[in-house]
């Protein structure tokens, strides 16, 4: 392990000194693409207006003989393709694949200085962040980058659950983590054969009722994924790198979507994948905060004064600590605002 003096250190000559705080940049959704299909690459200048980052996917969904097309679309697409302040980011493969190298090595030096983050997939350990925060600095220093590429790692298999406290510590790159329930329900042998969302034999019952072990008794459904998120959202918030869930494949069902992403939503996360355009929406209006929310949040921070002691508000108590979780409300909802006019029109209405 490296000393804790030369983690800031840039691990190539000539590479970008990293960064020593990840920034927060607005990220619901993160919109994949696939940049070797020209349909969808003949959207990405409108979705540039609409998503507040675009992915341009190289991995699992495309083709193995449709691989170079999409990295040479991309290429064309950050060359020709003015982003605004949207992000861009890439998901490459993985990193036991034969089109990692490639990947790595055309991307940064073609179109590093129009990249944000690039995506890991299946990442196992924190070896796997090292031997990507190397090659990225040696390719950084070629292609002359002055700002330092960032790297989010997908959740996808069960050693990177057991490992995921280090894999967000691996690196100052680490921007974030993303749960990739379609490869880690594989890797787990769970018994699904869907990405993401719940099962309908996951589930608890009451107790019986008199006699009958049959009749009269309710069943919840359970989150399959809540112990997972739950455990990223610490890991992520412990190394100050940023939480997402991430695809829902049954596109067709926008009201499970929705619950997924707001489940990921209250308990932490920033954002989510939307893998078609409607999904975009979704995630919008779920991982920004409600009017109504930030102008109670609002409240309590004003009638906190200096943010201790406690005192009533519409008959319920509130002290130093919810306080605190107000002040995540408005901050997020800030950040949001500065970005997107239509939720800044909203807060303003509501606070009116
Ligand atoms: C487990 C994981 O790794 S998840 C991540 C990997 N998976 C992905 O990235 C999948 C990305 N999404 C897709 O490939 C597609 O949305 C699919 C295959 C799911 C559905 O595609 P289609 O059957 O074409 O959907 P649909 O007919 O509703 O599309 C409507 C339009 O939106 C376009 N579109 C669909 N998905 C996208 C997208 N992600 N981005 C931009 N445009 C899209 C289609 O090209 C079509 O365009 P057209 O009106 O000009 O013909
Ligand atoms: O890559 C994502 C997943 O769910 O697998
Ligand atoms: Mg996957």
């Amino acid at each position: 392990m490296r000393s804790p003096k030369d983690f800031f250190r840039p691990l190539a000559v000539g590479a970008p000194e990293p960064l020593r705080q990840i920034p927060f940049r607005p990220s619901r959704m993160i919109h994949f693409f696939d940049p070797g299909n020209e349909k969808m690459a003949a959207k990405v200048p409108d979705m540039a207006g609409k998503a507040d980052v675009l992915l341009g996917n190289l991995e699992d969904a495309i083709q193995a003989d449709r691989k170079e097309a999409a990295r040479n679309g991309l290429v064309r697409i950050a060359r020709e393709v003015d982003f605004g302040d949207t992000q861009l980011w890439t998901r490459v493969n993985s990193l036991d694949s034969p089109w990692v190298l490639d990947d790595l090595l055309t991307l940064v030096t073609a179109i590093g200085d129009k990249l944000d983050v690039i995506m890991v997939p299946k990442v196992e350990g924190p070896e796997d962040i090292h031997y990507v925060d190397r090659l990225l600095a040696q390719l950084e220093a070629r292609a002359g980058l002055t700002e330092p590429l960032l790297v989010h790692a997908i959740l996808e298999t069960a050693s990177g659950v057991a490992n995921v406290e280090e894999i967000a510590l691996a690196s100052p790159r680490m921007q974030g983590i993303s749960l990739g329930p379609a490869d880690l329900a594989a890797s787990r042998r769970m018994k699904t054969t869907r990405v993401g969302g719940g099962h309908p034999g996951y589930l608890v019952r009451t107790d019986p009722v008199g006699d009958s072990i049959e009749d009269g008794r309710t069943t919840y459904q359970q989150d399959l994924w809540h112990y997972t998120v739950a455990r990223m959202v610490d890991a992520c918030v412990a190394a100050g790198i940023l939480p997402y869930y991430g695809p829902f494949g049954d596109i067709r069902d926008v009201v499970a979507c929705e619950d997924q992403f707001r489940n990921a939503y209250l308990l932490g996360c920033v954002g989510a994948w939307s893998l078609h355009p409607k999904q975009i929406e979704i995630a919008r209006r779920v991982f920004s905060p409600e009017a109504s929310e930030v102008v109670w949040a609002r409240r309590v921070i004003e009638a906190m004064g200096d943010g201790t002691g406690a005192v009533m508000l519409d008959g319920k108590m509130q002290d130093d600590a919810t306080v605190k979780q107000c002040q995540v409300i408005v901050a997020l909802a800030d950040d949001l605002a500065a970005r997107d006019p239509e939720l800044a029109a909203a807060y303003k209405e509501a606070s009116a």
